[in-house]
C-alpha cells in the first residue's frame, strides 16, 4: 500500500460511476438538508412559473455531491442535463457551439468552472445574464460581431476552488451553495443503503464503522464499503460486521479517524520537519511533491474541518489533537519551564 492509494482519495476514479447508487432525486439524496431544501423550493417554483431555474454554483471539497446534485436538478425540473467541463472548453465557439444547441430551460452542467479559459469565461457572462451570444464572425478588418438568441437555460457550475473564480462569474450565480462534509450519521444512512444495494449484509456497527472514517465524504465511504466487502467475501463470511470493516479498514491504511497514508504524511512533515508549524504551503507542497492545489482542496479542508490542523497568516499549524492522534508530543512553547524535568 502505497502512501497515496489513490482510491484512498477522494478524487474522481472511473469506478465511482456506478448509476446504481448514485442518488437519482431530492429524496434519496442523504444529508445537506439545508441546500436540499432550498433546490426543492427553486426547483418547485422554476416547473410552476415554466422558466428556466436559475443559475446555481456548487462549491465544496471533491466527492461531496456537486455533480450528482446538478444531475438530479435537471430531472426534477424534466429538462435535458448537457455537461461540460472548464478545461475541455478550450475556445469561445467550444462553449457557443453547446450553448446554442440548448433546448429551453435545459440544465448546462460546467464542472471545474474555476478553469475556464477567459476568453470563454467572457461569452458566458452575456449567456447567463440575458441569453445573448455575441459571437466575432471573421477577423481583421472584415469582422464583425452577431447577436444570438439563445434559449433561456440554467448553468449550473461546479468548483472545488471559490476562491479561485473571477468576482464578475460568481456574481452572475443566483443560487450559491455550499456543500459541507457530511455527519457520521449521515454517512452512516449512505453506507446502510449502498451495502443493501449492493447485496452486502453489513451489521449496524459494521456500517457505523465504514462511516465514521470516510472521512466525511459520500464517495469515499462508497469506495471503503467495496473494499470492506471484498475482505468480507474472501476473509470472513461475508457478513460486515464492525470488527470485520475495522480489519479492512486498517489493511487498506485508513486510520481510527479516517485519515490515509497521504493525509499523515502531511501531518507529520509539519510535526516532525518544522516543529509543528508555522509552515507555508509552498515548502510544504516541495516536501511532499504534492501540487499546491490538491494540498488545498483535497488535504488540508478534511484536516481543518477535523480541528487538525490550524491557517494562520504565517502557514499552516498542527492543533494538540494532531499531535495526539499521531502519538507525539507537542512542543513547550519557548520560555515555559518543565516543571517535573
Ligand atoms: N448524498 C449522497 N448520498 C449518496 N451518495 C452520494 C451522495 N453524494 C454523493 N454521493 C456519491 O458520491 C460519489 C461522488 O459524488 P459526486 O461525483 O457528485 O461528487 P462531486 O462533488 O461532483 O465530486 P468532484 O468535486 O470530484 O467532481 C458519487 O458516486 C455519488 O453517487
Ligand atoms: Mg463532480
Amino acid at each position: 500500500m502505497t502512501d497515496a492509494d489513490p482510491t484512498l482519495r477522494p478524487d474522481p476514479l472511473p469506478e465511482d460511476n456506478d448509476r446504481a447508487l448514485r442518488p437519482q432525486a431530492l429524496d434519496e439524496f442523504i444529508g445537506q438538508a439545508e441546500a436540499r431544501a432550498n433546490l426543492r423550493i427553486f426547483v418547485q417554483s422554476a416547473r410552476q412559473r415554466g422558466e428556466a431555474m436559475d443559475h446555481t454554483l456548487f462549491h465544496g471539497p471533491p466527492g461531496l455531491g456537486k455533480t450528482t446534485l446538478a444531475q438530479i436538478m435537471a430531472r426534477e425540473l424534466g429538462v435535458n442535463f448537457r455537461m461540460t467541463s472548464g478545461p475541455v472548453l478550450a475556445k469561445a465557439g467550444d462553449l457557443a457551439a453547446i450553448l446554442t444547441n440548448l433546448e429551453a430551460r435545459d440544465v448546462l452542467f460546467i464542472d471545474e468552472i474555476h478553469r475556464l479559459n477567459p476568453a470563454v469565461e467572457e461569452v458566458l457572462y452575456p449567456a447567463m445574464e440575458d441569453f445573448e451570444l455575441d459571437l466575432v464572425i471573421g477577423d481583421g478588418p472584415a469582422a464583425r460581431t452577431v447577436r444570438i438568441e439563445l434559449q433561456p437555460f440554467t448553468l449550473v457550475g461546479a468548483t472545488t476552488r471559490m476562491g479561485l473564480l473571477t468576482t464578475p462569474l460568481r456574481d452572475r450565480f443566483g443560487i450559491p451553495t455550499r456543500l459541507l462534509f457530511y455527519t457520521v450519521d449521515e454517512l452512516f444512512e449512505i453506507v446502510s443503503r449502498n451495502a443493501r444495494k449492493l447485496g452486502a449484509p453489513a451489521d449496524e456497527a459494521g456500517a457505523r464503522e465504514i462511516a465514521r472514517r470516510a472521512r466525511g465524504t459520500p464517495r469515499i465511504a462508497g469506495r471503503l464499503l467495496r473494499r470492506v466487502v471484498d475482505f468480507a467475501v474472501v476473509e470472513g463470511d461475508g457478513r460486515i460486521t464492525r470488527e470485520l470493516a475495522d480489519h479492512a479498514l486498517t489493511r487498506l491504511g485508513v486510520d481510527q479517524l479516517g485519515l490515509d497514508g497521504a493525509d499523515r504524511r502531511y501531518l507529520r512533515l509539519i510535526a516532525e520537519n518544522y516543529g509543528g508549524g508555522p509552515v507555508g504551503i509552498e515548502t510544504l507542497s516541495a516536501a511532499l511533491s504534492e501540487s499546491r492545489d490538491s494540498l488545498e482542496e483535497v488535504i488540508e479542508p478534511y484536516l481543518l474541518q477535523q480541528g487538525l490542523i490550524q491557517r494562520t497568516p504565517r502557514g499552516r499549524m498542527l492543533a494538540q489533537k494532531a499531535w495526539t492522534h499521531l502519538g507525539l508530543d507537542a512542543p513547550r512553547p519557548p520560555g515555559q519551564s518543565d516543571l517535573f524535568g
